[in-house]
């Protein structure tokens, strides 16, 4: 049987407990985290839950009040040269105004590491081979962002840390993005990527987590925060001139009630409309009830119809 420790250190990230005040604000309040080897792992939350604070001591750049924290088998306040070349990280603000081009730029970060990627190859993937003669400070702020990520990957990290990575994407190089985020776990690479898209974590990430005043409060697959309760359909539908929803688990059983019982004359239920809630439903749900706590015994708020019925995963 293998010992705690010895999981704890299988983990590429494992968190317990974690805690970190700024002044009287408890910024990270007791949070826990487990990213397992070759995942994508999705953060999410509102503004000022506590991302940034749990990324950024986890990549080493900010210290923990209390809490035990081990990154690739580490603790990030203590680890050293070679912990950090096996790190790839993408912060959210760039700060990049550099009279390099950009391959310059990728050769050199190159140097840096033990076991580099192919830097010309890094530049292709992120689609910058365009770019590659032309000077960082003049590129474009998703073009930059991409640049971010070529310095982020060039190092073969086995764990990347990516920070609202598709800021400023077009839809276009959004989805080329996903594609090579897909492709680095493939290739091996866990990734703790934080995100306020909610497209983007469905389609990108193995598992999620939903931090809210600096704690974990929702933990699983994208497909499955929240739990069975939260993903029902609602079946929306106007009577007597009043808006009306229900969530349930046979939706065509109860549509069929509403033809019966609430059609009009010309048969049809006004306003129907059959909406399985996506992520985000469910995570406004989440952060909704965290913020305005009611009790253990509330059912799900039923979440306002968005216009897709499916999430895009
Ligand atoms: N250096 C700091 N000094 C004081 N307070 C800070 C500092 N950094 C963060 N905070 C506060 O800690 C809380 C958590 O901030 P953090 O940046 O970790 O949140 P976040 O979840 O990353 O938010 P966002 O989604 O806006 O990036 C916020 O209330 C923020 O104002």
């Amino acid at each position: 049987m293998t010992s705690g420790l010895a999981r704890t250190d299988d983990l590429a990230v494992a968190v317990a407990g974690l805690h970190k005040r700024y002044g009287t604000h408890a910024a990270v309040d007791g949070l826990d985290l487990a990213v397992e080897t070759g995942e994508i792992f999705a953060i999410l939350g509102p503004n000022g839950a506590g991302k940034t604070t749990t990324v950024e001591i986890l990549e080493g750049f900010r210290t923990a009040d209390s809490g035990s924290v081990r990154v690739l088998g580490h603790d990030p306040a203590q680890a050293g040269r070679a912990w950090r070349s096996r790190i790839g990280v993408v912060m959210q603000d760039s700060t990049e105004q550099s009279e390099l081009t950009v391959s310059e730029l990728v050769h050199h970060f190159a140097t840096f590491y033990p076991h580099p990627r192919d830097a010309d190859e890094v530049i292709d993937s992120v689609g910058l081979r365009e770019k590659a003669g032309k000077r960082a400070g003049t590129l474009s702020g998703g073009q930059r962002r991409r640049l971010d990520v070529a310095l982020g990957i060039i190092g073969r990290p086995a764990l990347l840390f990516l920070d609202e990575p598709t800021t400023g994407f077009d839809p276009h190089a959004r989805r080329s993005f996903w594609e090579l985020v897909k492709e680095l776990r493939d290739d091996g690479t866990s990734i703790l990527l934080t995100t306020h898209y909610l497209d983007e974590a469905a389609y990108l990430a193995d598992r999620a987590a939903v931090v809210s005043a600096g704690r974990v409060v929702a933990l699983g697959a994208p497909d499955e925060l929240g739990g069975p309760d939260a993903r029902r359909p609602v079946v929306h539908w106007t009577q007597d001139g009043e808006p009306r929803s229900e969530r349930t688990s046979a939706p065509t059983a109860l549509v069929a009630r509403l033809a019966r019982e609430a059609a009009g004359p010309d048969g049809e239920v006004p306003n129907l409309r059959v909406v399985r809630p996506s992520l985000e439903d469910v995570y406004l749900g989440l952060v909704g009830r965290e913020e305005h706590p009611t009790g253990p015994d509330d059912q799900p708020p039923v979440a306002e119809p968005t216009a897709r019925l499916e999430t895009t995963r």
